[in-house]
């Protein structure tokens, strides 16, 4: 699904006036209507709208307007709406127009009884910090939130005064439970601190032609997306029909990193895992890995010529490698890659595995001027910000915010490759400029070991013929959706979650189409 700018947003907006017809009182009826339903299909089966008690804070321009649309629908079908609008300081409860008491007072009592608030203030258009007053009413919903959990928050296309580009926030905005976004996601939702204020994420159809698409270059991953990308699984299949994954990782400090990417392979549905290893290294892969299959390599004090000669001799008929989880830095390793890396650049295209490289894997690079040069086509690397920072001349990069999004773009552009950059929303930048981002986060999976976990989900759909780009989003929206499922299976929350955790619910990530609509 597109990520939209406000100014892309309101070029569709105006191609659908121009060679549609589609103004803009059409597109809010569509848009209220909708944000209605959405409403209404959230409440459904615990609540119904009867009785339901629900107040519009109402905006000045199109945001006002949207909310009043849905408040009728709403209305209509048997809610108990009461409009406030807040430049006019206009108080309708019920239809009728209260004007016996001080507005204030009436307001308040309005806010205390309400079981949902509608923050239909200001959209798209706002163009300047927020004013006192309008902040004052946020605080008072906020206020009432903190005293009473039960009451519900929705915003309609964005909340009030949150950057619909940038993801900044006006001191006076306020987090809600579910914003209904109109048409596309806003970019600015992906990072932070907007991310934080979103809560669910609805996305309401104003009734735009398929025909109008948006020209952004930028995609939410979604469920549905991800799942019509997984590889096939013919009747008439066996192990070499869906790859080998050779495994570069593991080393005597790290060694669960080796079993977490290659399992984590497996557990994608590759054919087949060999993990690379000393001899020292096998009893402990041997034990706990039964499934794998090994590439003995020399100790690591060996030779490099002979370590790199080990791997590359074993390497035909791979689809896929992955270098880097728990290798370790040395001068020695470092030698390794770079004659790995020479060897898959003299491979004609349809011999060469696809390449996949993680953490030491990058942290050996980045010790080396232009390294990307080094690269065969088509690599995916997949830093965390620390190894970004390192990948680009020690520069300090976010972890959530939206410098995160240009760097990833330029970067991907400049060094030609496949860029998945770490993050609660996690995104993913191709060569020739297109990005995907992924919506969900799991704090969950702030341990250590899910990052190995990752890197063996790409390799192992690598494997099964997915294009680099591909296989990177479908593993990082289904890492956050296995995690969800760790989440639920094992009752916890945000902590507790081993990355080992994470594999036997991989698998079930891959059937599970209840996760989201989106
Ligand atoms: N157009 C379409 O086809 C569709 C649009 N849609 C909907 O429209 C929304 C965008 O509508 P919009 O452009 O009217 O902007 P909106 O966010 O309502 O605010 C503008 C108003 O607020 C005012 N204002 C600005 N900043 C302010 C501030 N800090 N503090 C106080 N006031 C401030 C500004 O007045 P000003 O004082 O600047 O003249 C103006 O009156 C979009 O988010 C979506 O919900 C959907 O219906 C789908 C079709
Ligand atoms: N709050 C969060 N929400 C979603 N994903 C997260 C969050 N925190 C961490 N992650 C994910 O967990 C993984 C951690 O990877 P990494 O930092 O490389 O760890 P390690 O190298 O220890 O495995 C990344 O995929 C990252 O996107
Ligand atoms: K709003």
């Amino acid at each position: 699904m597109h990520i939209v700018t406000i100014s892309e947003m309101k070029t569709l907006e105006a191609q659908a006036e121009q060679q549609y017809g589609l103004t803009s009182p059409i597109l809010m009826q569509n848009a209220g209507k909708s944000a209605a339903d959405l409403f209404e299909a959230n409440l459904l089966p615990t609540y119904s709208l009867k009785g339901l008690k629900v107040l519009f804070l109402i905006g000045p321009g199109n945001n006002g307007g949207d909310g009043l649309v849905m408040a009728e629908h709403l209305k209509n079908a048997g809610a108990l709406i009461s409009l406030y609008h807040w430049k006019e300081q206009k108080l309708i409860v019920q239809g009728k127009h209260q004007q016996d008491q001080p507005v204030h007072e009436l307001l308040t009592t309005q806010i205390k009884d309400a079981d949902y608030i509608i923050d239909a203030l200001l959209g798209t258009g706002r163009s300047r910090p927020l004013p006192d007053d309008m902040r004052a009413l946020l605080a008072l919903v906020k206020e009432e939130r903190s005293r009473r959990e039960s009451l519900g928050l929705v915003a309609i296309d964005l909340p009030t005064g949150l950057n619909a580009d940038t993801g900044e926030v006006d001191p006076g905005s306020i987090a809600v439970d579910t914003t209904i976004t109109l048409a596309y996601p806003k970019l600015g939702f992906f990072f932070f601190p907007g991310r934080d204020y979103i809560g669910d994420l609805e996305v309401g159809d104003i009734g735009l032609p398929d025909a109008l698409e948006p020209s952004s270059h930028t995609e939410m991953i979604t469920g549905q997306q991800v799942h019509k990308l997984l590889p096939e699984r013919p009747l008439n299949s066996n192990k070499g029909t869906f790859g080998k994954v050779m495994l570069l990782c593991g080393s005597l400090p790290y060694p669960g990193s080796a079993f977490l990417a290659g399992n984590s392979a497996a557990r994608v549905g590759a054919g087949l895992i060999t993990l690379a290893v000393t001899e020292k290294m096998l009893p402990f892969y041997a034990s706990s890995f039964h499934e794998a299959t090994f590439a003995i390599l020399p100790e690591e004090d060996a030779e490099s010529f002979e370590r790199a000669k080990a791997l590359i001799e074993k390497l035909e008929g791979y689809k896929a490698l992955l270098i880097g989880p728990g290798l370790g830095q040395s001068a020695n390793t470092r030698e390794v890659i770079l004659q790995v890396l020479e060897h898959l650049r003299s491979l004609p295209d349809d011999k060469r595995p696809h390449l996949v490289i993680d953490a030491d894997g990058l942290n050996n690079l980045s010790a080396l001027e232009r390294w990307w040069t080094l690269l065969p086509k088509d690599t995916v690397i997949t830093p965390h910000p620390g190894e970004m920072g390192r990948l680009s001349e020690g520069i300090k990069v976010s972890g959530g915010n939206i410098e995160r999004l240009e760097l990833a773009r330029k970067k991907a552009q400049e060094w030609q490759v496949n860029l998945l950059l770490k993050g609660s929303c996690t995104l993913i930048a191709n060569p020739t400029g297109n990005t995907r981002i992924n919506w969900w986060g799991n704090p969950a999976l702030a341990t250590a070991g899910t990052g190995d976990v990752l890197a063996g989900m790409i390799s192992g759909f690598l494997a099964q013929g997915m294009s680099p780009f591909d296989a990177a989003s479908a593993a990082v929206y289904l890492h956050t959706a296995a995690a969800d499922l760790v989440n639920e299976h094992m009752n916890i929350e945000r902590a507790g979650l081993l990355a080992s955790d994470l594999l036997p619910y991989i698998p079930m990530s891959l059937v599970n189409t209840t996760y989201s609509e989106l």
